[in-house]
């Protein structure tokens, strides 16, 4: 079906295409940095505990260094419509230095900014509290060791004006995202005292201001991981009290929940409380397990709660995957655009006949209505939009993905 003829069909629903357009080229998705090289990073110094979060997979193509990473998301970035940002974990800086977490600075990451700048693209960072020795007892922040605390916060404070100074250079705030995988395999007697100690250090990390417009901290809970499966230090209760109390963004993780909790729900739940919503958008299956979103029911119910609530103005929308089974290229693109496809169909639901059907108790008209829209051309307002970034889609898609895994598939 044409544009032209998908436009009538939403017509006559009182949705106006033109205008669900304009706004998706509005809201940008923060690529992950961390599905282009399974998590690996580019540090000097390597071999210690992963945190609980592993890439599984040997599909060849893997990035190898920041080069080859940037040409890879300069690939991702012309396969996907709309505006772009890159969200940077701290172990991906871009030296020939070997500085310790506690001494990175804004230099070892300047080459990120200008390639950034050049691209068009905002960033956002991560301090990363895992993969290093002094991780290695599964606490970080809520370790016991007061010297181990102390370098893990001169870690996170670091991070904050790294990002803070990212975000000045680039004229748009820097989320800085917190997860640290601080917890127990078996069951603590002093589950008090590790989450005290948490906050302390949290308070000692956040304590220096920066300019909201420069950069905004970010708190992410988890349920549990490999490894601390009795007791997660940074809950959804602990970080949701702690983003209350502080007045920073509570990043969501779709991953981060009970397999039948759904996080689409949390948004109007936390969104009067908190200034603004990270999402970390993921595929959880059966755990925690970080695989390719796809357009599926929890993808586009999240979208349809951003778009119905209004809250896409006070949410960072992020991505959070990662499969080294398949072209890590491809996962980036498939993934980003599915959340951009679910944000076009929310922003396609003729939401004032909803709304009024809703008032008015007319359960069945409400069922009635989402249930017909479902049967709208969709997919040829997806197609305009991407003629009109100038980015392949269908057959032609998949022949560029192609063509680009099979030029990356002999690095070592
Ligand atoms: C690499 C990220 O910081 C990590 O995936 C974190 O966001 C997370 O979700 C850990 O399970
Ligand atoms: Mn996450």
């Amino acid at each position: 079906m044409s544009y032209a003829d998908a436009r009538e069909r939403f017509a006559e629903w009182g949705v106006d295409t033109e205008a669900a357009i304009a706004r998706l080229g509005r809201i940008p998705i923060s690529l992950h940095c961390w599905q282009g090289d399974d998590v690996v990073g580019f540090e000097r110094r390597r071999g210690h505990s992963g945190g609980g979060i592993q890439a599984t997979g040997n599909h060849p193509g893997r990035a190898r260094n920041p080069r080859e990473l940037r040409a890879d998301l300069e690939f991702a970035f012309a396969m996907i419509p709309g505006p772009h940002r890159l969200n940077l974990h701290a172990m991906y800086l871009d030296t020939d230095e070997a500085p310790d977490r506690d001494e990175i600075e804004y230099r070892h990451f300047a080459p990120w900014v200008d390639w950034a700048r050049e691209q068009g693209a905002g960033l956002d960072f991560n301090p990363t509290f895992f993969a290093h020795e002094k991780a290695d007892d599964n606490l970080t922040l809520a370790h016991p060791d007061p010297a181990i605390r102390a370098f893990w916060i001169e870690h996170g404070r670091r991070c904050r004006e790294i990002a803070a100074r990212m975000g000045q250079e680039l004229g748009s705030a820097a989320v800085n995202n917190i997860w640290v995988p601080d917890g127990f395999k078996d069951n603590p007697v002093d589950r008090m005292g590790a989450r005290r100690r948490l906050e302390e250090s949290l308070d000692a990390m956040l304590q220096a201001r920066h300019d909201p417009a420069h950069m905004l901290d970010a708190v992410e809970s988890k349920l549990f991981g490999i490894g601390v499966e009795a007791c997660t230090i940074g809950s959804h209760e602990f970080y949701m009290g702690y983003a209350i109390r502080r007045g920073t963004l509570l990043c969501l993780d779709m991953g981060h929940f009970h397999p039948t909790e759904n996080v689409a729900d949390k948004l109007s739940a936390v969104a009067p409380f908190v200034p603004g919503i990270l999402l970390h958008v993921s595929r959880p299956m059966r755990w925690d397990s970080d695989h390719v979103i796809l357009l599926n029911d929890e993808v586009l119910a999240l979208a349809q709660e951003l778009v119905g609530t209004g809250l896409l103005d006070r949410t960072h929308v992020g991505l959070d995957f990662f499969d080294a089974t398949i072209s890590r290229t491809a996962a980036w693109v498939i993934g980003t655009r599915n959340m951009q496809k679910a944000l076009l169909r929310a922003l396609l639901l003729p939401w004032d006949r909803l709304r009024a059907a809703e008032a008015a108790f007319d359960f069945t008209t409400r069922l009635v209505v989402t249930e017909e829209v479902k049967d709208l051309p969709f997919g040829a307002v997806w197609a305009e939009f991407c003629a009109r970034e100038d980015v392949p889609s269908g057959p032609a898609l998949m022949a560029d993905l192609d063509a680009y895994q099979a030029r990356v598939a002999d690095r070592g």
